[in-house]
């Protein structure tokens, strides 16, 4: 297991032995905190990455009826709709043993989040401090819906930020609500899953650039990073 300054990057030679160590990882984590914690809050991204992780995690024997579980960002889309996140973790993760545990979303039936944001930030803040954070990273080095010139991300970066911020940028396809930095890396334990040489290539880039260009560096200290080609 490589360590270079305070984040640990560990490499898996398949995709499935990254699946299945860090949904073990997970399970772990969560499993800790609940021995502190009478709940937990977890929270995980969307895209394409983390739905096998969901499926091995779902299984896992510990008290998930004491986890709340948040996204760490959201496409302000209802739920019907194939890009929602709420969607993907309700199809994935909040399954098998997994079901029991409580949803708290950060899209509601409304057409701009900031009609919502305070309700939404309402049920979230008195569960912090995030006890687990899954997090993913795209190939332009954001992390959640922290978004490279993105509208709302100086925001979402700085020290006081609020717990959720709009982000808008003209080439996504919806307005996107994203835990703020200062939430997601001020979660107790942190795990990065990236797969392919051009995300790792891209977090070598990240660690030598500021937040503002390289969003996933606002979240990079003591994280965990999950990586496979
Ligand atoms: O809502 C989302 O899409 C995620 O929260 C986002 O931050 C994701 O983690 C990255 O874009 C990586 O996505 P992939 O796993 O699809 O590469």
């Amino acid at each position: 297991m490589e360590r270079y300054e305070a984040l640990i990057f560990k490499e898996y030679p398949d995709f499935d032995m990254l699946v299945m160590d860090v949904a073990s990882a997970l399970a772990n984590d969560l499993s800790e905190a609940l021995h502190h914690e009478d709940r937990v809050l977890f929270a995980v991204p969307g895209g394409t990455t983390p739905g096998p992780v969901f499926d091995a995690l779902s299984v896992a024997d510990l008290d998930w009826e004491r986890v709340d579980i948040c996204p760490t960002d959201e496409r302000w889309v209802p739920e019907i709709n194939p890009r929602s996140n709420a969607r993907l973790i309700k199809e994935r993760l909040l399954v098998n043993r997994a079901m029991a545990a409580r949803f708290l979303p950060l899209y509601a039936s409304a057409l701009q989040p900031e009609d919502v944001l305070a309700e939404l930030e309402a049920m979230i803040a008195p569960k912090l401090p995030l006890a687990v954070a899954l997090l993913g990273m795209g190939a332009d080095m954001h992390t959640a819906s922290l978004f490279p010139k993105a509208q709302g991300l100086e925001k979402a970066l700085s020290e006081n930020a609020p717990i959720l911020v709009p982000v808008r940028r003209e080439d996504l396809p919806e307005t996107r609500v994203t835990l703020s930095a200062r939430v997601l890396d001020g979660a107790m334990r942190k795990h990065l899953l990236i797969q392919g040489e051009d995300k790792r290539i891209a977090l070598e880039k990240a660690r030598k650039l500021r937040a503002k260009e390289a969003p996933i560096q606002s979240v990079l200290d003591g994280a965990n990073v999950h990586w496979t080609v």
